[in-house]
């Protein structure tokens, strides 16, 4: 076996950094935001005012005693980190465990009137309800007349922009998008992709999702397509089984865009019935695993999941968060080949990212130094470049 590449696990604790701006101002600024969505009780205001004391200036608390997962949380770390600095843990930890914490704050997980309520859900409703998304959706009906390569094409480009809140019906070169053109991927192996997914034959495509709303859709819409165009004989869509990093998609974020699409007119409404029937006959179907939420890399993921990802032909992970987990939140030279840090993957995986975090791997030096040329270190965490990597081997 080939040696395991090492570089060093990434934490919040340098004041100036990325991940420490997520935890020192983004995680108030979404207590805040939380708080105003919603009219809550005096029970849940103090819980949230104890979550925010605690994340920004205490250490890392057990679960309540009477948590369905706390077992599932010993063994994912808590029982490591309790009582450390939340700078002090991998920052992977100490964010998936802050939106843990708040879901207890607001009541989630019960009982009482409050269980099940997403605290995130006004935010993402108000996405998918924005008239961008009716624009966006309206693009697709450039579609139809385009040969099959290039609506391909068009909707994996629009599932990998959509991690930008963006769908950006990207069309070839002599297609006719009205926006600017996107920023040149920093990494693009769609032709390994596209190996596994010819058109005719009996793929099985497993596709993690990531955000809801903007993103979710064209992610749907691109399943839509390859089930449709025989690329895929089967897929299953891996949501979050609760509230996530705000906008993480769960069951019900699919059932809202399923709704959002079948009410579209055009070429949007096709699709819409494309996926409605595949659900109804198992060709798509949904899986929320525990361990999408666990604060891990997918490196220590359960047998059963690995088992999951061993069957499918490909499995395609989407965004930053998916990225992070699926190479391990490190900070590894960006030439460390992306396959040597998927190795212990159990089947053909792809990663459709934006770039919104320090981690990455599989880019060419040349590309790193244009990159660190024009724009420092800003590149990194901008959202602005995008990459589309494989390992199919
Ligand atoms: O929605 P995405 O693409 O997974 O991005 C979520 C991102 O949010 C951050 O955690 C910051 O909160 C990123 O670094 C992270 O990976």
């Amino acid at each position: 076996m080939p040696p395991t590449p090492f570089a060093p696990v990434i934490l919040g604790n340098e004041p100036g950094s990325f991940p420490h701006s997520v935890l020192a101002e983004r995680h108030p600024a979404i207590i805040r935001q939380v708080r105003d969505a919603f009219p809550y009780g005096p029970g849940q205001h103090r819980a949230l005012d104890e979550l925010l004391k605690s994340c920004t200036e205490g250490t890392v608390g057990p679960l309540p005693a009477d948590a369905p997962d706390r077992a599932l949380w010993q063994r994912w770390g808590l029982a490591d980190h309790a009582g450390r600095s939340w700078y002090d843990v991998p920052w992977l930890w100490s964010e998936s465990y802050f939106y843990r914490r708040l879901l207890d704050a607001v009541g989630w997980f019960g009982p009482g009137a409050w269980q099940g309520v997403d605290p995130f859900r006004p935010f993402k409703r108000a996405e998918l309800d924005a008239p961008a998304t009716d624009e966006e959706l309206t693009a697709l009906d450039a579609l139809p007349g385009l040969p099959e390569e290039e609506r391909a094409h068009a909707l994996l480009h629009g599932s990998l922009w959509g991690n930008r809140a963006d769908l950006g019906f990207r069309l070839s070169a002599e297609g006719a998008g009205t926006r600017d053109p996107a920023p040149a991927l920093v990494a693009d192996d769609s032709e390994a992709l596209w190996s596994l997914l010819p058109p005719g034959g009996t793929a099985t495509l497993v596709l993690v999702a990531d955000n809801a709303g903007r993103e979710l859709v064209p992610d749907l819409l691109l399943i839509a397509h390859l089930l449709a165009e025989g690329r895929a004989a089967r897929a299953v869509l891996h949501v979050k089984p609760y509230p996530y990093y705000v906008s993480d998609a769960t069951t019900a974020d699919v059932v809202d865009a399923l709704h959002r699409l079948r009410a579209a007119s055009g070429a949007a409404a096709g699709y819409a019935r494309v996926l409605w029937s595949a659900m109804a006959d198992g060709r798509l179907t949904m899986r929320a695993h525990p361990f999408s939420c666990a604060p891990l890399p997918y490196a220590e993921m359960p047998d059963d999941l690995r088992a999951e990802f061993a069957a499918a032909t490909l499995t395609v992970f989407k965004g930053d968060l998916n990225y992070r987990r699926l190479v391990g939140d490190r900070l590894w030279a960006p030439t460390t080949p992306f396959q040597e840090t998927t190795g212990y993957f159990p089947g053909p995986v792809a990663a459709l990212r934006t770039l919104k975090s320090d981690v990455i791997t599989g880019l060419s030096a040349a590309t790193v130094a244009e990159l660190e040329a024009a724009e420092g270190r800003r590149w990194r965490t901008g959202g602005t470049h995008a990459l589309i990597q494989a390992d199919v081997t």
